[in-house]
């Protein structure tokens, strides 16, 4: 095979016509990303990341690059955690036993000290420090912090009988005061979801419940969701019928036949585009980079739920 011999940039070493391909495929990445840096410029995105997408350690050092690569070219992302397979695999080492009920975890007190210890002092503090090693960018926060996240006792669905878990909240009010604060001052918030009541007894917050309340209250753009599926699927686990794009109408006749975990997520969607934000994205992230992939190039990956036609009209 022949390659066209031409110089570096610098003048010193030469390249073949192979390595100029893969530049101009580079480049091409690049050009791509621009219409959307531009619609999106400014923009508040919030980014829930699943405890179940967090299994490899690069995965969660791209995802860090990509919370600061958005902020340097002029996002605004609020990352909110999970952290569900880490709290489970605590409880087991302490000898605990673990139950979800409707996808909520079921909380105790003594559960809650896990959830709380677990979430806000392992899971939080490694996604800190993962963007920290790109500079003094990520704050981390609980719901606890000034006022952040008040909750309410919830009950759950279990077979058509709304039954107490225990501990276990949705939020009531939002005070974005201190994430707003952060954010204009250029940090990345990255939230636990723990929860004073009004009585400040804490809660176990689902994180998906969690992200979507935020996003409404700050008025994001995009609340996305990283999982470890490709997204939601019609008919689950019918790997053919997965959904690019729902309406929230068509989610809301769907959600009494979805199961377990992508009850909380996909409410969680909906409430969020119900709330004002335009568009709420699942996808997988176990891809590499899939944050960016969603928001700066023209592929977009996953399921987008969206309003419905006469709530755009409104
Ligand atoms: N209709 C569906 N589409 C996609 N995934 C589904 C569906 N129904 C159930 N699932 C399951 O839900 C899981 C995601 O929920 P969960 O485990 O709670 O994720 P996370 O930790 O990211 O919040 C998927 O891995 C899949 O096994
Ligand atoms: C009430 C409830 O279920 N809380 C969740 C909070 C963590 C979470 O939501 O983590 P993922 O996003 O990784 O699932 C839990 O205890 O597992």
């Amino acid at each position: 095979m022949t390659h066209t011999v031409t110089h570096s940039a610098t003048g010193t070493e030469p390249r073949d016509a192979a390595e100029l391909t893969d530049a101009g495929a580079r480049a091409a990445v690049l050009a791509d990303a621009l219409p959307w840096l531009r619609q999106f410029a400014g923009a508040l995105v919030v980014v829930k990341y699943g405890g179940n997408a967090m299994t490899d350690e690069q995965l969660k050092r791209d995802f860090a690059a990509d919370m600061v690569f958005l902020r340097t070219v002029g996002l605004r992302p609020v990352v909110v955690h999970g952290g569900g397979p880490q709290i489970s695999s605590m409880l087991t080492r302490l000898g605990m036993s673990g139950e979800f009920k409707g996808g909520f975890r079921v909380t105790t007190p003594e559960t809650l000290d896990v959830v709380r210890m677990v979430l806000v002092g392992q899971v939080g503090r490694e996604l800190v420090g993962l963007i920290n090693q790109h500079g003094p960018l990520a704050v981390g926060m609980s719901g606890e912090d000034a006022g952040l996240l008040t909750a309410a006792r919830r009950t759950v669905d279990v077979e058509g009988v709304a039954t107490d878990i225990g501990l276990v909240g949705d939020v009531a009010h939002v005070d974005t005061t201190a994430v707003v604060d952060l954010v204009d001052a250029g940090r990345i918030p990255v939230i636990a979801t723990v929860a004073p009541d009004a009585d400040g007894v804490v809660h176990n917050l689902n994180a998906d419940t969690a992200a979507a309340a935020l996003a409404v209250a700050l008025g994001a753009a995009k609340l996305v969701v990283l999982t470890d599926v490709e997204g939601l699927y019609a008919d689950w686990p019918d790997r053919g019928s997965l959904l690019s794009s729902i309406s929230a109408g068509a989610l809301r006749e769907m959600l009494p036949s979805l199961e377990a975990g992508m009850v909380p997520k996909m409410e969680g969607c909906l409430r969020a585009v119900e709330g004002g934000v335009a568009a709420a994205h699942v996808i997988d992230g176990r891809v590499p980079h899939a944050v960016l992939l969603e928001i700066v190039t023209t592929r977009g990956i996953g399921t987008m739920v969206v309003p419905d036609p006469q709530e755009l009209l409104q």
